[in-house]
């Protein structure tokens, strides 16, 4: 919700706003009248009550709409302004709606360590003017001297500390070298920190607009100049580079125009398109600085009125339908000859040499009640997360907590994990997995609304429907069936992302043999649209001679076939991309672990004994940082 939006939702209650806001004030004739922000009797602040949306404290000469108020009087930042507003209106953001929203702990830099590497000199000071930085500037910021280590020389090297600090809180310090010896610079930031943006100190409480930029001392000089800025904190270039927005995407809810500033190569351009993709093109411009960044523009002695030009001359994005060839080069190149496009294998080796999980794509998985469609979709969830590949699963036939004892069985492989082993599947799931928190029959937009709001706000890239009869879409409305999935398709190929589809067979005679393409239950255009289209396929009479082996029954001709044949089959109908191999794979459902095998036997894989890395350490070393 914008800063406008909700100023508007105050103005319907402007009454109780007012009351509440200005509790010594009483109303006259139409208005609420008090003293001044602060709340005291008097006459000098007036809010029409009468639907004209205005206030004017006449002895200060401050005015403004209802988020304008609320800063003053509450004396607080726009963020926690609007937080509070939406608390008063009974408003809940969107992330209410995921049932397992992450709740990530992060460390906050240790003082003792800020104490070893803090050094009380004026050399940071002499660094900074050298860039055209005043010291007034970097004491806004309170950067101070520091050293860093640099293993190649074997020796301190003289060093910036750059306090990130939201709210008073110190959320990290970043430490770039200054003195670069071999032309390279050393830069250090502490372990397991929050990604967040750089600068928040200097931001002025009631701004709606912000300038992010790519580095500390960008941000510094764009501040210098008179404009508010933040500085990305891990520079430019796409997807884990800019996981700060997954943290920061509530706090840049006050900016109604944000302008993007990022280096002038093909690095930062990519950057500030994710941004804008992610923080909603609407609000984004991308601006085009005559040198390479805005200290260099500083350097080169432009003034504040040529900033300001610049910035007026921001481009809007380019409405997202439309491209220039060139931007999809790499792309192009990767179709050739890269693994890019890929988004994750699937859990058999079997088959990821003819088929792997692809950006922008959809995939059905079909069979027949209790055929184990939930099971291999988790299966290949698991595997999702594994490669990294953030997840949202819309389960809207079994509730959250029954979804999750599925999952966590298949990822400890134990059928009653101990308690700590689904903490640990829990911290596997952490930054990994979102649930769309409603089961049951789920409006079909609802259910996208959220998915594009998690594509935006935590980068998820592979949603998960289950099922496509629980959307709130009758079985024979074939209509509205082949606009659903229209409307995923457009989904999937706008935000670049993997849309598992669970669908339905339609009743046959028996389940002994496989269904086909065209048992997909519902509207033809589901099987059309779909890129891929997967069948699973539970050997049910093996099943059944397997239970009159043990019970010592005498087995059939049909008996002795079914026990040579594998227990489940997976089948790719259709695949539209790639080399459009079709065929299938055996698999064996593990009973433990619930995993399908490619072997009756064979041991599963434990998701959690093999934990990848916590990637936020990742990203603050990207680029030679290096952490305590
Ligand atoms: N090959 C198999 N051997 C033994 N059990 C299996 C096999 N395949 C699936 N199952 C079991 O069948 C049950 C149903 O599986 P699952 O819920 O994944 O099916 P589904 O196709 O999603 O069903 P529905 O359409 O009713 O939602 C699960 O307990 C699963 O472990």
């Amino acid at each position: 919700m914008t800063p406008k939006e909700l100023s508007d939702q105050l103005w319907n209650q402007v009454d109780r706003v007012a009351k509440y806001l200005l509790p010594n004030g009483k109303r006259e004739s139409g208005e609420w009248v008090a003293g001044s922000v602060g709340g005291e009797a008097g006459k000098s602040l007036k809010v029409n009550l009468q639907g004209k949306k205005v206030w004017q404290d006449f002895a200060e000469g401050d005015g403004g709409d209802l988020l304008d108020l609320w800063v003053l009087s509450r004396d607080c930042g726009l963020h926690q302004a609007m937080q509070e507003a939406k608390e008063f209106l009974g408003i809940k953001d969107t992330d209410h709606h995921f049932a397992a929203k992450q709740q990530k702990k992060f460390s906050r830099p240790k003082p003792e360590n800020i104490k070893k590497f803090v050094k009380k000199t004026d050399d940071c000071y002499d660094y900074l003017e050298s860039r055209g930085i005043t010291r007034a500037t970097a004491e806004k910021f309170k950067v101070s001297s520091a050293v860093v280590w640099s293993h190649d020389e074997k020796r301190e090297l003289k060093a910036i500390a750059f306090p990130y600090k939201r709210d008073n809180e110190l959320l990290q310090v970043k430490r770039i070298s200054t003195e670069r010896p071999n032309g390279k610079k050393v830069i250090m930031a502490e372990g397991d920190c929050e990604p967040c943006l750089f600068g928040w100190q200097t931001m002025p409480k009631e701004s709606r607009a912000v300038i992010i930029c790519e580095g500390e001392i960008d941000c510094m000089t764009y501040v210098q100049y008179g404009f508010p800025a933040l500085s990305v904190p891990f520079g430019g270039g796409k997807g884990a580079k800019q996981q700060w927005i997954d943290f920061e995407f509530h706090n840049l809810d006050r900016f109604e125009e944000i302008w993007l500033s990022l280096d002038t190569d093909e690095v930062g351009l990519a950057a500030a398109k994710e941004i804008a993709s992610r923080l909603g093109e609407h609000r984004c411009m991308l601006v085009k600085l005559p040198h390479k960044d805005i200290n260099e523009c500083l350097k080169a002695g432009m003034t504040d009125e040529q900033v300001l030009d610049v910035l007026e001359r921001a481009e809007m994005f380019d409405p997202e339908e439309l491209y220039s060839a060139r931007e999809f080069y790499q792309d192009t190149v990767d179709a050739f000859y890269g693994q890019e496009q890929y988004l994750f294998p699937t859990p058999w080796s079997t088959l990821n040499g003819n088929f792997m999980f692809r950006e922008a794509e959809l995939t059905l998985v079909n069979g027949v009640n209790g055929h184990g469609k939930t099971e291999v979709v988790g299966h290949m969830t698991l595997e999702a997360m594994k490669h990294g590949v953030k997840t949202c699963v819309a389960s809207l036939e079994l509730k959250p907590g029954q979804l999750l004892k599925r999952l966590t069985r298949q990822a400890t492989c134990v059928k009653l994990p101990p308690k700590n082993e689904i903490e640990s599947a829990f911290n596997f799931y952490d930054d990994r997995l979102w649930l769309f928190g409603l089961t049951g029959t789920a409006k079909a937009d609802r259910l996208l609304e959220i998915f594009e709001y998690a594509r935006k706000r935590y980068g998820v890239k592979l949603f998960i429907i289950d099922s496509l009869m629980k959307c709130g879409i009758g079985d024979d409305d074939y209509n509205a069936q082949k606009a659903f999935v229209d409307a995923v398709c457009d989904f999937k190929n706008r935000t670049n992302s993997h849309v598992i589809l669970v669908t339905h067979s339609r009743k046959g005679d028996s389940e002994e043999k496989p269904t086909g393409k065209m048992d997909v239950k519902g509207s033809g255009s589901i099987t059309d649209l779909t890129d891929n289209l997967f069948i699973i396929w539970r050997n049910k009479a093996r099943e059944k001679a397997i239970q009159k082996q043990s019970l010592n029954e005498p087995l059939t001709d049909k008996d002795q076939s079914a026990l040579s044949a594998p227990a489940s089959m997976l089948m790719l109908e259709k695949q539209r991309n790639g080399e459009g191999w079709e065929g299938g794979i055996p698999l064996y459902l593990d009973d433990p672990s619930h995993q399908f095998l490619m072997a009756d036997g064979a041991s599963p894989f434990s998701y959690i004994a093999n934990m990848p890395a916590n990637d936020y350490n990742e990203v603050w070393m990207n680029e030679n940082v290096t952490q305590y």
